[in-house]
């Protein structure tokens, strides 16, 4: 294992990831840094949650100068959430050193950008959409950037970006390096990445699976009518510190978060319609534990990174390997282990198939959690709450009262009594879930064989809100985001297109060096 104090990186640097509390590099870090460094232009692939955030940000704050004014460093992710996220990270790596990383997404106040760029900022983290808009007003100077990074770049790439990210990429210098860094890599888009490249080298940690191997991986064959009963009683039998519900379109999350609240969980759902200001609300109740259950769509299956996230539930099975892996990867980060369970309709096994197959694993069928194990797992959370607080021991002020209470009825009573009190009994609040119909059955067809080298929006045009809701593309009208787009008339079409073959060689072995307690 390397620390990093082996790379070839200033103090200020050094420092910071010590702050930030990594005292190993992980191996996508160790592998890709010191060719970063290097000048290189790096296709960077590792398992989600593995640390290629920062295998791209340490090289880039280092070549960054704090005394140019310039834009010097550009990172386009598919998504606002992602945006920030990463913006937040490169400012802790850069805060000692002076670098400072402007986030600039779609839903934010345009002229607030302005001049919060006109601070000279040395990085840009960016929505494609929103920062092509900055450049047709001029109010971003690409003539300084000599590093571009696309984080999650297959995603852009596939999702009809093509257009948008070669458009920012013709006027940027070209004498620049391009870092590219993904958990999934299909072999269509590498090919495709060629073309923004110079001579890039393919960096990808050997493993035997595409997922960490910390995520353990269920699947629960159930009828559409009966998941939602089958998600409630996982959540009282598996008691999550927080939750990720995927869902396929906007509608079922909408429908699934409020049926949740109903049935007494804090839920709350985040999708592409939503105003920025309400998904920032609901992102930050969930990271601070306010709400215990986050409804997605795609939009937050794609490199976000919220610690405390230890089960995932796939309501809807995925459409495609990819969107599996990235969703699943949302827990079990950083070394952390994680619980991911897919419903899957009985006419949907194929697809399960087409994942294992992809993902190269089993995964492990689990029967329907009965209604008696519902009851059993909450009475256990109540037990553990119980002796917590005995562990916790501030019982002073009630031990009188206990005593005298002791006095009337036996302790075996007494205890009942209060374990009653605490248990949550399950709930069957009657709750409107408008059923989907299971995804369509294609032709398999030969892995990496990818079929077409990216999607374009043509074939799709039929639904224009479709386009409204990828990426930031469409930021000048700009409410939607992408994420979203298996929206309900969106689903049937997309099922016919053909998708990026996958890649082979992924991730690490899961290896992951820990963070040091601060
Ligand atoms: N060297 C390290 N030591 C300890 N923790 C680390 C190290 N590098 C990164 N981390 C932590 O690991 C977590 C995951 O990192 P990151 O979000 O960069 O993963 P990723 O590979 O980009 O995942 P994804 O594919 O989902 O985007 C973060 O919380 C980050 O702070
Ligand atoms: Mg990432």
């Amino acid at each position: 294992m390397k620390t990093f104090a082996e790379f070839e990186i200033s103090k200020e640097i050094l420092k910071a990831i010590t702050d930030m509390g990594f005292e190993e590099a992980t191996p996508i870090q160790q592998q890709t840094i010191p060719t970063a460094l290097e000048g290189k232009d790096v296709i960077g692939q590792a398992q989600t949650g593995t640390g290629k955030t920062a295998a791209f940000g340490i090289p880039l704050v280092e070549k960054a100068d704090s005394n140019n004014p310039q834009i010097q460093g550009l990172v386009l992710t598919p998504t606002r959430e992602l945006a920030m996220q990463v913006a937040e990270e490169l400012n802790k790596i850069g805060n000692i050193k002076g670098i400072r990383a402007l986030p600039i997404y779609g839903g934010q106040d345009i002229n607030r950008q302005m001049k919060a760029l006109k601070k000279n900022p040395q990085i840009i983290v960016a929505t494609p959409g929103r920062f092509m808009d900055h450049m047709r007003r001029k109010t971003v100077q690409l003539k300084g950037i000599n590093l571009v990074v696309l984080d999650e770049a297959d995603e852009m790439l596939n999702m009809g970006f093509v257009e948008d990210i070669e458009t920012i990429l013709k006027e940027v210098p070209t004498e620049r390096q391009t870092l590219l860094f993904s958990a999934t890599m299909p072999k269509p888009i590498q090919a495709l990445a060629h073309k923004f490249m110079s001579e890039p080298e393919f960096i990808a940690v050997k493993s035997s699976e595409i997922t960490v191997p910390n995520i353990v991986q269920e699947y629960i064959e159930v009828p559409e009518k009966q998941k939602f009963d089958v998600l409630c009683r996982l959540l009282d039998i598996q008691g999550p510190e927080l939750a990720i519900v995927f869902g396929r379109t906007k509608r079922r999350v909408d429908e699934l978060s409020e049926a949740l609240s109903k049935r007494g969980y804090g839920a709350e759902g985040i999708h592409g319609d939503l105003t920025q200001s309400k998904r920032d609300s609901v992102l930050r109740k969930f990271k601070e534990g306010t709400i215990e259950v986050l409804v997605a769509t795609d939009v937050a299956a794609r490199g976000l990174d919220i610690s405390g996230v230890t089960h995932v539930y796939n309501f809807d099975i995925p459409q495609d390997p990819e969107s599996y892996v990235h969703r699943v990867g949302r827990t079990g980060r950083a070394g952390n282990t994680g619980l991911a369970t897919t419903f899957v309709s009985p006419r949907e096994i194929s697809f399960l198939k087409t994942i294992e197959r992809v993902a190269k694993r089993k995964i492990d069928k689990k029967p329907i959690p009965s209604f008696a194990e519902a009851i059993e797992g909450q009475q256990r959370l109540a037990v553990e709450k119980l002796l917590q607080i005995v562990r916790e021991n501030s019982l002073k002020a009630y031990k009188a009262i206990a005593e005298q209470l002791l006095e009337e009825t036996d302790s075996v009573t007494l205890v009942s009594a209060a374990l009653k009190m605490m248990t949550k009994e399950p709930n069957t609040a009657a709750v409107m879930i408008t059923e989907e119909a299971p995804l369509r059955t294609k032709k398999p067809r030969p892995e990496g064989s990818g079929g077409g080298r990216h999607r374009s929006n043509k074939g799709r045009s039929d639904n224009k809100s479709d386009r409204n809701d990828r990426n930031d593309r469409n930021d000048r009208g700009d409410r939607n985001d992408r994420g979203d787009r298996n929206d309900r008339g969106d689903r049937n079409d997309r099922n016919k297109k053909p998708r990026g073959g996958s890649n082979e060689n992924f991730g690490n072995k899961g290896n992951f060096p820990k963070k040091k307690k601060k």
